[in-house]
């Protein structure tokens, strides 16, 4: 009997980098159906409401930070996602390439100074207000001259910030919901007035040309994606499903935690952040964002290392326990295996993540 396909949704069109993160993580087609979606809202949507078991959005980028869209979903300001919960992270290798149509001029003359020299005055020429500009890591391959519009998604302009400001210096960029979408709409474009900022797959997909290739800031740029699934909210109480363990503040795990303070108490962020240490739980990251409720008021997201146990055991649960005496509201977002650490299994099945 054919054991039915488990729907995981990812933030499309397909050849997306979040798609690339989602075969990463569920690679076997005969068991998973990878279904693309417009936004990462409708990600969040398709797992809380259950029409998909695992969901798989971009959560923050080496270069570029935090992808502000996603943690906004998790601050969850209307209460539209109480069930969501990281269960696993992908780590994906992202090199953009600048793509479209080929220039006509690149079909008959292209000259060499076209290609190495830009065509406008930008970082990589010093000026009294920059002396040290940034040298781009990449040469376009054929002349740029003709482009008066660039369409990606917002997190990738600033991963390519050397190589656009020496080569589209005051050149309109349009954000759109992903690079793969930037390069559907490019594709459409035959004027060759356009280009997109998307990955290699995503030119071959749509049958795009090459205009420039590894237009990244950095070699090593990389983007950390969160897999999703839908916890029960009394989940709150009882803790991960992944319970059993003793070593929960190894760093083998991570959780993520949001949080609300008293902005008018001094000290209480302080007092919130200090519950970790105690426990020697190790804090290793933390954002904040508006918290859609008040103005200039925050709400914090810290990521620590250990899980949440479904018996209330461990470090990450005693800390947790403190938390709730400090901050004003507090949320426990999942806890999940470190993808960092060398001995980490690949991510895959949905019943090992889950
Ligand atoms: O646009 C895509 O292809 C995505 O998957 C989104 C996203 C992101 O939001 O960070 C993913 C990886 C890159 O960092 C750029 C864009």
């Amino acid at each position: 009997m054919n054991t039915p396909h488990e729907g995981v949704a990812f933030l499309g069109p397909r050849a997306s980098y979040t798609h690339q993160a989602a075969l990463k993580a569920f690679s076997d087609s005969s068991k998973y159906d990878l279904q693309p979606q417009v936004s990462i809202e409708d990600v969040f949507k398709s797992v809380q409401s259950g029409s998909c078991a695992r969901g798989v959005v971009p959560f923050e980028n080496s270069t570029n930070g935090s992808v502000v869209f996603t943690l906004d979903l998790f601050a969850d300001a209307h209460q539209r996602y109480p069930d969501i919960l990281v269960c696993g992270e992908v780590y994906v290798d992202v090199h953009h390439c600048l793509v479209g149509h080929m220039p006509k001029e690149a079909h008959s003359a292209a000259t060499t100074s076209a290609l190495t020299s830009p065509h406008s005055s930008g970082h990589a020429t010093p000026t009294a207000a920059h002396p040290s500009p940034a040298i781009p890591r990449a040469v376009p391959l054929v002349s740029l001259k003709g482009i008066k519009k660039l369409y990606s998604h917002p997190q990738a302009w600033g991963q390519c910030n050397a190589f656009l400001t020496t080569y589209f210096k005051g050149i309109e960029r349009q954000d759109v919901s992903s690079t793969s979408r930037a390069a559907e709409i490019v594709a459409a474009d035959t004027s060759g007035e356009t280009a997109a900022i998307s990955s290699e797959i995503a030119a071959q997909v749509h049958d795009l040309d090459m205009l420039a290739k590894g237009i990244e800031d950095t070699s090593d740029n990389k983007t950390r994606f969160f897999v999703l699934r839908r916890g029960n909210h009394s989940a709150q109480s009882n803790g991960d499903s992944n319970g059993g363990a003793v070593d929960t503040d190894t760093p083998a795990y991570k959780t993520l935690v949001s949080f609300t303070i008293s902005h008018s108490d001094p000290g209480a962020l302080a007092d919130s952040l200090a519950v970790f240490k105690p426990y020697n739980i190790n804090l290793t990251s933390i954002n904040a964002r508006p918290s859609g409720i008040a103005s200039w008021n925050y709400i914090f997201f810290v990521e620590v290392t250990g899980r949440r146990l479904k018996e209330d055991t461990g470090a990450v649960n005693a800390a947790l326990r403190d938390l709730e005496k400090v901050a004003r509201e507090w949320r426990w977002l999942g806890s999940w295996e470190n993808m960092l650490l060398p001995k980490c299994r690949p991510l895959g099945k949905i019943d090992e993540v889950s």
